[in-house]
């Protein structure tokens, strides 16, 4: 469904990730773990098209995407959930879903969302910027999800939250992955969390794949290597 060839980006003349070679199947959930500043943001921001690769190919559902705009790759039913949420604090919930909707296909917002993290149905007319950290890692998923994606990126969305929004995260992204074809990109740093819910994982470090294995294949000690200081 997703596949990345030989892909190279980065910022200006220097180059964070390199010769990446990774596959995302129908309906799978794949994880990418690494340490911070291994380059997971920027290989996202690549496949989202917000940073454009100095060389190989982004190919999703077959085609060549790699020159593509972020627009094109929504409309396409590529969700994005960035890290550090990204919500407009001055607008409210409601507009902040209308967003997502204006991203992708939908014309109204899933009902499904609001069954998801019903805080945001009660917290509709509230602007974004009054909600909690956990709440606004609910909205930003709700608003990749309105559009309902047939592919989505999520970038650390356990970082900084309290336990219990952490287990509803967990919860629904079981849920997409039992429940829809909804394939997804996952960043993630808690072993166990990723092996809940993985089907293949990636380690990524200085900004290359150093190890990869089916999540029931993995070895604990051979990827806390890779995460540890
Ligand atoms: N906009 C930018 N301009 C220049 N360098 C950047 C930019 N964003 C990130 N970098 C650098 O690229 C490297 C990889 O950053 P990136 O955010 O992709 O890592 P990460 O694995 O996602 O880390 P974290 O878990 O801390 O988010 C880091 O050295 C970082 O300083």
């Amino acid at each position: 469904m997703l596949k990345l060839a030989d892909l190279e980006a980065g910022y200006g003349e220097s180059m964070v990730i390199r010769n990446i070679d990774l596959e995302v199947k129908e309906n799978q959930v794949v994880c990418i773990m690494g340490r911070n500043g291994v380059g997971k943001t920027t290989l996202l921001k690549t496949i989202m098209g917000i940073i454009s690769p100095k060389k190989g190919e982004v190919n999703y559902q077959g085609n060549d995407i790699t020159k593509k705009r972020p627009s094109f790759r929504a409309k396409q039913g590529i969700g994005y959930v960035p890290q550090g949420r990204e919500i407009f604090p001055k607008l409210t919930v409601y507009e902040n879903l209308l967003i997502g909707l204006e991203a992708g296909n939908e014309k109204e917002v899933n009902e499904k969302v609001y069954e998801y993290f019903p805080i945001l149905k009660e917290f509709r007319n509230r602007n974004g910027g009054d909600l909690s950290g956990g709440q606004q890692q609910q909205l930003a998923i709700a608003r990749a999800l309105v559009s309902n994606p047939s592919f989505l990126l999520l970038d650390e969305p356990t970082e900084g939250i309290q336990p219990n929004i952490v287990q509803d995260i967990q919860g629904v992204i079981k849920d997409i992955k039992e429940n829809s074809q909804t394939s997804m990109i996952l960043v993630e740093q808690d072993l166990e969390f990723v092996k809940s819910v993985a089907d293949y994982v990636y380690v990524v470090d200085h900004g290359s794949i150093v190890y990869e294995k089916a999540a029931h294949e993995i070895d604990d000690e051979e990827v806390y290597q890779y995460l540890s200081v």
